[in-house]
């Protein structure tokens, strides 16, 4: 076994989105930097999230909008084309190889280390090689762990012998299973129940709780559930399944649910969440428990860490997983790490340059169903638990000129949050054909804390979607005071 040790300013473990941009971010801080990879340059993200998953989602949008479009509705003969999408996914994950994205890192001047990295104490990481060997890397400013999270998935009995989808293989299956079972009600939920319904399968959703997306304004989760019900999936909500069996293992799988009731699938996948991947880290030897999730300041540093050495950005901390998310963090961490390692200032005031603010306060993320839902910062509710004093407007899109013209038979609705004492939005929901787009317009209010009367004077273009603002803003205005 090799025991040479390796000198850099910083080494980065996990080379998915958040440690791709941590790697490059410190590096164009002129630091050395080694990035830790065990599976493929690129991540979760690029392999077995959004893009594949997207890559799904796309094409079956594209058909039915095309048939809310009268005239090209008549030009719309034939079916989707499953052998097509699943061809344009796997180019989408480049056919899961990573020498395009490994190439990138060459070219960036970051030394690549492929295999299992583990902290060995204060500012130090073994590698295990693939092919047998250990290098081990030393940090003379910092490690940063980006090493993102997997599938969690519950202890039910039977579950694990009876071996379920989980996201990876939602997103990188080869052809749709005949009858789908989908437990949860979340993003990957909603999104693959839509992907696999389309592609083919009888999808049958098994939610636990009352509703789907239950972290957005609840309007979201009713009309992603119309959308999927239209499409032809069955949800079935307050549904708790107890066990799971598949006696023959190329057979079809047998759910319990806790009423007592059955369900016979030919697959069935668990959308029950993430757990972080910090188990098999050497997290013990800095005095950290495996398992848990870090949890970092406003630069990323891990907290409990003596001696601000090591930063923890993207999934692995929790804030937002999300991948714009991770990659926003890791453009914060690397310059605060550059600062820190070149003696300069760090800003730390909220909305500074070396402070994650955006990543609690004004998160955007958009489900790719069909109606789409996008959402930034907090709900109404949210709002009201942190006790701000504040006023909700909503609007029914189909009212909207662009939105009519855009779909045949619009359905969708908008609200905005707005915090009555500092006069600006908190929070902006879309749900909707199209709305994905949209976001960004509100997540540029948000976080420019943009007051409300000059946002009157941001005036939307007639006729798109987007006068649905104008519409929103009219409304908060002649109900002033109410
Ligand atoms: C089905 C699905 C769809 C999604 N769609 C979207 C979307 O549309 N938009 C969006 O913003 N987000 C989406 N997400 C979330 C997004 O995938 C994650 O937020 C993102 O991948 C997190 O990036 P990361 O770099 O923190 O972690 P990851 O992408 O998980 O990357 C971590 C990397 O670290 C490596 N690693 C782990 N442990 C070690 C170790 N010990 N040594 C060396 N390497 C290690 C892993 O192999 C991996 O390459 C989706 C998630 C799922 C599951
Ligand atoms: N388009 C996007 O931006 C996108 C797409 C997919 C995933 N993501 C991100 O990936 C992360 C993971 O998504 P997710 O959908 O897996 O997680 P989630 O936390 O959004 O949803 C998990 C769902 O599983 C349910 N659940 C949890 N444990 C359960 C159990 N034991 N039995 C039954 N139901 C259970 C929850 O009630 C919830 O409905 C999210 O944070 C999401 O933001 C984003």
């Amino acid at each position: 076994m090799t025991t040479e040790t390796e000198e850099y300013d910083v080494v980065v473990l996990g080379a998915g989105p958040t440690g791709e941009n941590l790697a490059d971010y410190a590096r164009s801080a002129g630091l050395t930097v080694a990035l830790v990879e065990s599976e493929l340059v690129g991540g979760e993200c690029s392999y077995w999230a959004c893009m594949p998953s997207k890559a799904l989602l796309r094409p079956p949008t594209a058909l039915a909008e095309a048939r809310r479009s009268p005239g090209a509705r008549q030009a719309v003969k034939g079916p989707l084309d499953v052998a097509a999408v699943l061809a344009h996914r796997d180019e989408y994950a480049s056919y899961w190889k990573d020498d395009g994205q490994a190439a990138w890192v060459a070219k960036e001047g970051i030394d690549l280390v492929r295999g299992h990295g583990r902290l060995a104490g204060e500012r130090r990481v073994t590698v295990d090689v693939p092919g047998g060997g250990r290098r081990t890397l030393t940090a003379r400013h910092a490690v940063g762990v980006c090493t993102g999270s997997r599938a969690a998935v519950p202890d039910l009995p039977g579950l694990a012998e009876a071996k379920p989808w989980t996201s990876r293989e939602a997103t990188s299956a080869r052809q749709a299973p005949g009858r789908l079972a989908v437990v949860g009600g979340g993003v990957v939920a909603a999104e693959m129940a839509a992907a696999w319904q389309a592609l083919g399968s009888r999808v049958t959703m098994l939610v636990r709780g009352s509703g789907l997306l239950a972290r957005m304004e609840s309007f979201a989760g009713e009309l992603v559930a119309e959308g999927l019900t239209d499409a032809g999936v069955e949800i079935r909500t307050g549904a708790q399944v107890s066990e799971v069996r598949r006696p023959d293992p190329s057979g079809p799988v047998t759910i319990t649910l806790a009423d007592g009731g059955e369900l016979v699938v030919d697959e069935v996948l668990f959308a029950t969440g993430r757990a972080p991947r910090t188990e098999d880290l050497g997290l013990e030897t800095v005095g950290l428990t495996p398992g848990q999730w870090l949890t970092v300041d406003d630069t990323c540093r891990v907290t409990d860490v003596p001696d601000g050495w090591l930063y923890a950005a993207g999934d692995v901390n929790h804030r937002a997983l999300l991948t714009h998310q991770g990659k926003y963090q890791a453009r914060i961490a690397g310059a605060a790490i550059g600062a820190r390692a070149g003696g300069q200032p760090v800003d730390t005031a909220r909305w500074g340059s070396h402070a994650a603010t955006a990543d609690i306060d004004a998160v955007p993320q958009v489900v790719f169903t069909d109606p789409e839902a996008a959402s930034v910062g907090w709900t109404a509710e949210q709002a009201e638990r942190a006790g701000r004093r504040i006023r909700t407007v909503d609007y029914d899109m189909s009212k909207v000129a662009g939105a009519g013209l855009y779909a045949d038979g619009y359905r969708g609705r908008a609200r905005m949050v707005v915090d009555l004492d500092r006069d600006h939005l908190l929070g902006v929901t879309f749900v909707g054909y199209g709305v994905g787009e949209l976001l960004h317009s509100a997540t540029v209010a948000v976080v420019g804390e943009v007051p409300m009367d000059r946002l009157w004077h941001a005036v939307p273009s007639y006729p798109t979607i987007s006068e649905v603002w104008l519409r929103l803003l009219e409304k908060y205005r002649s109900t002033a005071g109410t």
